[in-house]
């Protein structure tokens, strides 16, 4: 099992935690609008990080921005597996062909 699926597992596990000995149940008591703004603020910060050309900044940030991602999509009932589905769905179709056939 991956860190990023045993952290998945983690959260979803914290949605029945209690709020004072979890961050990550805290958070998703605060409701998944606040979830997308914490994960919004941590992306800014990996963009800047990315922008400055720092690698343990952005290898640190972009940790926060997968975790957050993770609190996000469980505060609306979405799972890691949910999204590895719609990345394998993708497999195998180029993003120029994809953009194309959007264009119409
Ligand atoms: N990966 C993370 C992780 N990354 C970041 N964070 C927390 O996310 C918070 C975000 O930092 P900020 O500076 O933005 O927070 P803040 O400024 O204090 O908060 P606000 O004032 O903005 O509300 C910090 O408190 C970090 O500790 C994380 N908290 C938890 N995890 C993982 O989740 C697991 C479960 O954690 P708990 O739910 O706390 O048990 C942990 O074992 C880790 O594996």
């Amino acid at each position: 099992m991956s860190a990023l699926t045993r952290l998945a597992d983690t959260i979803e596990a914290r949605k029945s935690a209690d709020p004072d000995s979890s961050w990550t149940a805290k958070l998703l008591a605060k409701g998944p609008e606040k979830c997308a703004e914490k994960f919004g603020e941590e992306a800014i910060e990996a963009i800047i990080e990315a922008a400055k050309g720092d690698r343990d900044r952005l290898t640190s940030e972009a940790a926060d921005v997968l975790y957050h991602l993770l609190v996000m999509l469980a505060a609306r009932d979405l799972t890691l597996a949910d999204i590895e589905a719609e990345l394998t769905r993708r497999e195998g179709v180029s993003g120029i062909a994809e953009k194309t056939a959007r264009k119409g």
